[in-house]
């Protein structure tokens, strides 16, 4: 039996993660799940995004499932729920993988998840405040290590995406992942990242595996959903050495929260890929999305009618109809991105 930690969070969080746990549970039975509270409403009564005892707890968990949190501009002291997490458990590499079901295409983008622009270190006084972007060999390293097993598994390259061209840690974070690279016999092509989000937009299918310091790979990451029809479809897998967080890209979306028409695919993938972390089979679910995305009626963001309830239905009857179709039907990369999935975990 699986162990797996649910933070469900705020906004449409809850009602995606329902919707995920319920395919899930479609699929398998060897999945015991445990909810944890996290976030601002946990910040107002403890000082903490997260218990510390919540934390220790989740640390024994085999993976963790979440929704989504707000994260308010104006909260002194306050800081990302997800954020935290990421540090918190190390979990270093951020695989989003935006699937376009009717060309049966996927861009992959890995994004540096424990420092960059995100270190959370800095320095100010009243009239001047600095982030410090930083990129540490041991960061680099292992990022750069991970980015290169997925292009080598996929018999592809890595398009490293940077600004090498004015910031120094950017120059070193360059010459690691060339050399990483180049030692695993795995081609690199540079992009400068400025001049990348027109090749991103204009002609997206052919790059590989993306590669970028961590606030580059955020904003990449959503700029690519332009192309699978909606943010809400997008899944995410943050990888540390012991444990793995799945997380659909999209945010709370306070404005849809309650109105039942959240699109719960990305959820519902995110879980596909913490099947395959997990050792199981994620491939099943990914199957059932396409075929339920090609044919089905999707919800307002993907300029459908559907409800939440209705698309999650949709893809368990997909489910259980899938042993009428061949494997030889299903989108090859959907297939092998399970196993490579799998190898990484
Ligand atoms: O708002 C937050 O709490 C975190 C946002 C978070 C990020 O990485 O910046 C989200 O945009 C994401 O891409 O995971
Ligand atoms: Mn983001």
């Amino acid at each position: 039996m699986y162990k797996v930690a649910v933070i469900k969070g705020d906004g449409i969080g809850p009602e995606v993660i329902d919707a995920a746990i319920r395919v899930v549970k479609s699929v398998t039975d060897k999945i015991k799940f445990y909810e944890f509270e996290g976030g601002l409403s946990v910040f107002k009564k403890y000082g903490v995004p997260i218990r510390e005892e919540d934390l220790e707890e989740i640390r024994k968990m085999d993976a963790i499932l979440f929704g989504a949190t707000t994260t308010p501009f104006d909260v002194p002291r306050y800081k990302s729920l997800i954020i935290t997490l990421r540090k918190e458990l190390d979990l270093y590499a951020n695989l989003r993988i935006i699937p376009n079901f009717k060309l049966r295409k996927e861009i992959i983008i890995v994004r540096e998840n424990s420092e960059g622009l995100y270190s959370g270190e800095g320095a100010y006084d009243s009239n001047k405040v600095v982030d410090f972007r930083i990129i540490t060999r041991k960061g680099a390293e292992r990022i750069a290590k991970f980015a290169v097993k997925l292009a080598k598994d996929r018999s592809t390259f890595l398009t490293f995406v940077h600004k090498a061209n004015i910031l120094e840690s950017d120059r070193f974070f360059r010459k690691i992942v060339l050399d990483i690279a180049r030692k695993e016999d795995v081609k690199v092509r540079e992009e400068i990242v400025d001049s990348f989000t027109i090749k991103l937009v204009k002609d997206p299918w052919n790059l590989g595996i993306i590669l970028s310091e961590n606030m580059f790979g955020d904003i990449l990451s959503d700029l690519a959903t332009i192309h699978a029809g909606s943010i809400g479809i997008v899944p995410s897998g943050n990888y540390g050495e012991d444990i793995a967080l799945f997380e659909p890209i999209h945010g709370s979306a306070p404005d849809i929260a309650g109105k039942g028409i959240a699109n719960p695919i990305g959820a519902i993938l995110s879980a596909a890929m913490m099947l395959d972390y997990l050792g199981l089979d994620g491939s099943i679910i990914w199957k059932a999305v396409g075929r339920y995305v090609r044919r089905g009626n999707l919800t307002p963001d993907m300029e459908g009618r559907a409800t939440t309830l209705e698309v999650t239905n949709g893809i368990i009857s997909e489910i259980y109809r899938l042993d009428e179709y061949e494997i030889d039907e299903v989108w090859r990369d959907e297939v092998r991105l399970g196993r490579i999935l799998l190898e990484i975990s």
